[in-house]
């Protein structure tokens, strides 16, 4: 089967935290549209590598290129506009806003870019519809469960349109049947929606829901695979 376009590549990346080397010389890319499983040891250097490819952090060394554009090259202003308008990001504990229910938490992305108040509302509920939790939407993250908080956060990583979803271990904290409602739920959606995913993941299970599986060893790629 022909890869898919690539929308996101790095290549020879490298990062130290202080006086550890979390990554040494890693290059990976990702197709359009593709969900890719990171898998690896803890310790390999997987969210460093979603850091640095996600533009949250900067490498020492390497190059990361979306869609033609050297992440490196771009100033602060323009990299945080590229977050917020082009990727989505989600981690293993939602990170839902805590003060917010469900519906204003995925609202805020939207009303950040711009979108007048009332339309944000009704398309975070569309959203949050489409993860099956609009019966929670006046409920604060707090009050849902675990899984339930992580397909809000979902939503609310995806409500913008992002052509790129980073999620690290976005079911590391849920017991298998959430897991497998959360993965279902966002496989789905990114189907439908074109979006490439980067998924980093210690569970087979869950990596088994990816086109394709790259594992992690000492800071750079050990094995590339197809799963699916
Ligand atoms: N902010 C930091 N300061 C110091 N060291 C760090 C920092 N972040 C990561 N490291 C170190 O860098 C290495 C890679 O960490 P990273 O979190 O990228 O690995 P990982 O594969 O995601 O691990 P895990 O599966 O346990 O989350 C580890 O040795 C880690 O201790």
């Amino acid at each position: 089967m022909s890869r898919p376009v690539p929308v996101l590549t790095a290549s020879g990346l490298v990062k130290a935290h202080g006086r550890t080397t979390a990554l040494r010389g890693a290059s990976i890319e990702l197709g359009a549209g593709e969900i890719l499983a990171v898998t690896g040891p803890s310790g390999s250097g997987k969210s460093t590598l979603l850091h640095c490819l996600a533009g949250i952090v900067r490498p020492d060394d390497g190059s990361v290129t979306y869609d033609g554009r050297r992440l490196e090259d771009l100033p602060e202003k323009r990299l945080s506009e590229l977050r917020r308008t082009e990727f989505g990001v989600v981690f293993q504990f939602g990170q839902l806003i805590p003060e917010l229910t469900a519906l204003d938490n995925v609202a805020l992305p939207l009303l950040l870019a711009g979108t007048g108040r009332a339309g944000a509302r009704e398309r975070a509920g569309e959203w949050l519809e489409r993860f099956g939790v609009r019966g929670q939407r006046d409920l604060r993250p707090g009050e849902m469960s675990g899984g339930q908080a992580q397909r809000a956060a979902l939503a609310r990583a995806l409500v913008t349109g992002p052509r790129v979803v980073f999620a690290d271990e976005p079911t590391g904290a849920l017991d298998s049947l959430a897991s497998e409602q959360v993965m279902t739920a966002l496989v789905h959606t990114a189907r439908e929606a074109g979006t490439a995913v980067l998924l980093i993941t210690h569970d087979a299970q869950v990596a088994a829901y990816a086109d394709r599986e790259v594992q992690l060893r000492d800071g750079a790629v050990a094995q590339l695979g197809v799963t699916a």
